[in-house]
């Protein structure tokens, strides 16, 4: 253990379990929209530290769970906690351990990087005499010092996304929940992305909580993933526990005629079966890439 700049302890090895409650436990957690079960009885335990990715097509109910998991959301059924605390009766000691970039744009493109970095300081009160000092760290952090003092409307789509990220840490929370961090970036903004989050993991032991479609970067930069299907986690391990699993499977049942190793994406598929086919088809659905090209553009 040793000290982030704010002066809280931290652990670098997220498979050295720290003591204390999980970061988030979800246990039968349900919410439905009128008929449409959204959740539909989600296990789940995020552990302190590590980077945990929530993958599953659109629909899967990712957005819904990781609605209730930041108190946007009731929870009618089931229960849901973080680092011990039930956002149903604590919700601003929820909130307060909580940085949250939610899918939807939450920059304001005529204000420059500083300016929105300092809005999300105040809300979440950062101390005044700490805020200049907090904005600044939070925007090297994600590499955007130089750009610091330009409206956010001349920044490219990755740099917006890096921005968020900025307004999220200022309050230095616990807990960092991103949902499609990368969903519509070129493969170069998608790794810078991904960078800043494992630089800022690193320096500060801080829990990732990441939805994603995208089975590659899952497999690449998380620590464990849980696949999820029709509101539920299918499938839970390390990226190359899963593959693996899959391919022991394919062994016992005389499929190694399949040829080259499973990929995550092929994990999903085996587990959702033909539940995939009531998707899109595709991980990368349109629906979404339109949302993000909005919100950058
Ligand atoms: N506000 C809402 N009102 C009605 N139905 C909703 C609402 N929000 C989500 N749903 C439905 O709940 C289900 C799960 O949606 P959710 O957004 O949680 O999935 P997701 O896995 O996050 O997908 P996406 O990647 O598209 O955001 C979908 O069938 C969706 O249409």
């Amino acid at each position: 253990m040793t000290d982030d700049p704010t002066g809280r302890p931290v652990a670098h090895d997220p498979t050295d379990r720290p003591a204390g409650p999980d970061a988030v436990t979800c246990t039968g957690l349900v919410h439905a929209f009128g008929g449409t079960r959204a959740v539909d009885g989600l296990d789940l335990s995020v552990r302190q530290g590590e980077v945990f990715g929530l993958l599953g097509p659109n629909g899967a109910g990712k957005t819904t769970a990781i609605r209730c998991i930041t108190t946007l959301l009731p929870v009618p059924a089931g229960m849901v906690r973080v680092f011990g605390h039930d956002p149903a009766a604590d919700r601003m000691a929820v909130r307060r351990l909580l940085g949250y970039v939610p899918q939807q744009l939450s920059a304001d493109a005529a204000l420059t990087g500083r300016e929105n970095v300092t809005l999300f300081a105040r809300v979440f009160d950062v101390p005044r005499r700490e805020r200049a000092a907090r904005v600044a760290q939070a925007l090297a952090a994600v590499d955007l010092t130089d750009a610091a003092d330009r409206p956010a409307k001349t920044y490219s789509g990755g740099m917006v996304r890096r921005l968020e990220l900025a307004q999220a840490l200022v309050s230095a929370p616990r807990l960092l929940i991103l949902d499609e961090p990368t969903i519509g970036l070129d493969p170069i903004a998608r790794t810078g992305v991904w960078e800043h989050i494992n630089a800022v993991r690193a320096a500060t032991g801080m829990t990732v909580l990441v939805t994603t479609h995208y089975m590659d970067e899952a497999d690449q930069y998380c620590d464990r993933v849980g696949l999820m299907h029709r509101g539920r986690i299918r499938a839970l391990g390390t990226p190359a526990e899963l593959r693996q699993g899959l391919a022991e499977r394919r062994r016992a049942q005389g499929r190694t005629a399949e040829g080259t190793p499973p990929t995550l994406e092929d994990v999903f598929r085996d587990v959702a079966g033909s539940g995939l086919d009531d998707t899109s088809g595709d991980f990368r659905d349109v629906r979404s890439t339109r949302r993000t090209a909005h919100r950058v553009g």
